[in-house]
Order: structure tokens, then C-alpha cells, then sequence
């Protein structure tokens, strides 16, 4: 097998850069396949070859991937919003922000122990001593919460608050004794409760995005980065809705279309009997159920609801 790492392997192929592991990985494999993007990814190799397409799929620390795409390096990347705002003013700039994912949600918290007497809000934290991986954006938060409460006077750079870096496992930071509070990512809030800790600030909301350099390289194959773009919309917009179908009766019809008025208009089919319609209509699968309740109290008969494996829909999702 020829070296993929070699840049002439690479040569005429946009790069795409996927989390090399972790939360979001598994995730993107799915979303790949849901775009039909085929490869085999060798052992140990972080570099894999597109079988259908002019694609190289580069597998990277999610935290590298908004300096790589902002920079030129790959076309176009998958990681967290928190790890695009984690590098930076100065890369955050350069990284647009394509299409929301929907998966890797979470929150980026303070954190103290549920036990502590003195430390309350983050306000208590002032002064002391934060663990976090998210260095960048815990300083800042401290720095503005210092600005606002007046205890940095201007032109004094030096946080009052000890930011400690630390690289994982970071909710054992309190009961090591390293920091009196930390700044992590809270899903369900099982670690964070499994730790007796408990939150008492929130930096960001997160979720997985699909980023593109706000500059395209020069070699860039717009077109390529378009087409890909737009089938992983139809995955994810067929993951957020269902089709649901019914039959309904001419007198019955307008109040059961108030409860499903699709995305640009229901599509209503006149039935052989022509008292009764058939109506088609896209709903978003989180309000599925609620909706499907509503049509039977509305008359609505025969109602199904299908799974998109995939489409294609226009505006905003
Ligand atoms: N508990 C969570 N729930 C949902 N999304 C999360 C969660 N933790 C992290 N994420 C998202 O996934 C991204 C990668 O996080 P992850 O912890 O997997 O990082 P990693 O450093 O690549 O992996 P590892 O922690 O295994 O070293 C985060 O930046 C965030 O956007
Ligand atoms: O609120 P929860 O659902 O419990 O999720 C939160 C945990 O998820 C993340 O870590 P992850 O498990 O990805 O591993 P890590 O600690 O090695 O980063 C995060 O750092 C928390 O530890």
C-alpha cells in the first residue's frame, strides 16, 4: 500500500477532518455512511482514502480540528463548538460554522463541591483555584467576572483566579485538592453528580458542528465541498423529522392541517370517496407524538409515521 501520508497520495482529494476518537466519532462514521462517503480506515492510520469520491478523510484530536480547517490545512471538519471556541478569537475567525449536527450536546460548566460551605457561586471562585481543560475560555469567563466585580484594575493582565490546566479526568480535580472548583462539559450531569460536585455557572451551550475555512484554499474544490455538504443537511434533516400520512374527511380537513402544516404546505390527496383526503406532511420527530395525539382528536384517521432515510429540504432546519 502506497503511504497516505505522503502529500502526493493526497494529491486532487479535499481533506475532511473527523474526531479521531471520543464522544463525537461514532457519530460521524454514521453520519459518513448516511452520505454515502465509502472508505476502509486502516489500523493506526489516521488518514483514510474516499473510495467514491475525491475525498481524504483526515482523523484528527477534535481540539486540532478548528486550526486545521480555519487554516486552509483541510477543507472541512467536524468537532464541537466548544472546541472552535476554545481556540480562540483569533481561529474562531477564520472557521464558518456550515451546518449544526445535532449530536455532542452539551454544556461547558462551573463547577464546585455540593460539600463546600464558602463556595456558592462563581462569584466564591474568584481568587481561587479552577481546574479545566478549557483554559482559554475559563480565563476569559474570569476575567470578565473579575471586570465586572472590579477586581482587576485596567492594564492589570494578571488573573486574580489560578486557571490550572489539566489534560483529563478533570472532576477529580476538587477531591485531589488540585482547585476549589472546575470548568467542565456537563451532558446528563451523571459525572459531575457521581463526583459531588454540582454547577453554579455555564459558559456555553455546545453541539457538534460541520466547519469550512472562512478563506477556501486556492486549491479547494468548492463544488466537491458544497456537494458533500448538502448530503450530510439531508442526513441530519431526515434524523430531525418523520413523514406522517392520514386520512381525513372534507369537514375535518382545514383544523387537522392546522395541526400538521408541513414544512412549505401538507400535501392533500383527494381519496376515491370523495368525502375523505389523504394528507402527507413532514413533522419534526420530537414533536411527533404530540402531534399525533392531536390528529386523532381532530378526526384524522389511518395515521402512520414514516422514517426519512434521507432528503433534501430547503431553509433552515
Ligand atoms: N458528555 C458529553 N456529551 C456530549 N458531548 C460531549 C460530551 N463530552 C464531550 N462532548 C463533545 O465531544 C467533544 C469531544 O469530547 P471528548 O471528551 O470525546 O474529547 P476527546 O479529548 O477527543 O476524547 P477523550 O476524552 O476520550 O480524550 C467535546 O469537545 C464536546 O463537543
Ligand atoms: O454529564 P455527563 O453525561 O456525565 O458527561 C460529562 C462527561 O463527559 C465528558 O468526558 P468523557 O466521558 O468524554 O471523557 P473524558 O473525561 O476522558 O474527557 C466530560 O469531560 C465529562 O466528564
Amino acid at each position: 500500500m502506497s503511504n497516505l501520508l505522503q502529500p502526493e497520495a493526497l494529491e486532487g482529494r479535499m481533506l475532511f477532518a473527523i474526531p479521531k476518537k471520543g464522544r463525537l466519532y461514532e457519530k460521524c462514521l454514521e453520519l459518513l455512511q448516511g452520505a454515502d462517503i465509502q472508505f476502509k480506515r486502516a489500523h493506526r492510520l489516521d488518514v483514510a482514502l474516499v473510495q467514491n469520491h475525491p475525498i481524504a478523510l483526515v482523523f484528527l484530536p477534535a481540539a486540532d480540528i478548528p486550526r486545521f480547517v480555519g487554516e486552509g490545512n483541510v477543507d472541512l471538519g467536524i468537532t464541537g463548538q466548544d472546541m472552535v471556541a476554545e481556540a480562540g478569537e483569533t481561529v474562531s475567525k477564520l472557521v464558518t460554522e456550515e451546518l449544526q449536527l445535532g449530536f455532542g450536546k452539551c454544556k461547558l460548566q462551573v463547577q464546585v463541591p455540593e460539600s463546600s460551605t464558602s463556595i456558592k457561586s462563581v462569584e466564591d471562585l474568584v481568587g481561587k483555584k479552577v481546574a479545566t481543560s478549557f483554559d482559554y475560555l475559563a480565563g476569559k469567563y474570569f476575567a470578565d467576572l473579575e471586570a465586572k466585580l472590579g477586581k482587576s484594575s485596567s492594564g492589570q493582565s494578571e488573573l486574580q483566579t489560578k486557571i490550572e490546566y489539566v489534560g483529563g479526568s478533570v472532576e477529580a480535580a476538587c477531591a485531589l485538592g488540585l482547585a476549589d472548583g472546575i470548568v467542565d462539559l456537563v451532558e446528563s450531569g451523571e459525572t459531575m453528580r457521581a463526583c459531588g460536585l454540582h454547577e453554579i455557572g455555564t459558559l456555553l451551550s455546545s453541539q457538534a458542528v460541520l466547519i469550512k475555512s472562512a478563506a477556501p484554499h486556492a486549491r479547494s474544490n468548492t463544488a466537491l465541498i458544497n456537494l458533500i455538504t448538502s448530503r450530510i443537511r439531508g442526513v441530519i434533516a431526515a434524523s430531525r423529522y418523520v413523514l406522517v400520512t392520514y386520512n381525513v374527511k372534507n369537514e375535518q380537513l382545514e383544523e387537522n392541517l392546522r395541526i400538521t402544516p408541513g414544512r412549505r404546505a401538507a400535501t392533500v390527496m383527494p381519496l376515491d370517496d370523495k368525502l375523505w383526503n389523504a394528507v402527507q406532511a413532514m413533522v419534526l420527530r420530537s414533536d411527533v407524538a404530540v402531534v399525533c395525539d392531536k390528529l386523532e382528536s381532530a378526526g384524522a384517521q389511518d395515521i402512520l409515521v414514516m422514517q426519512l432515510a434521507n432528503c433534501r429540504i430547503e431553509g433552515s432546519m
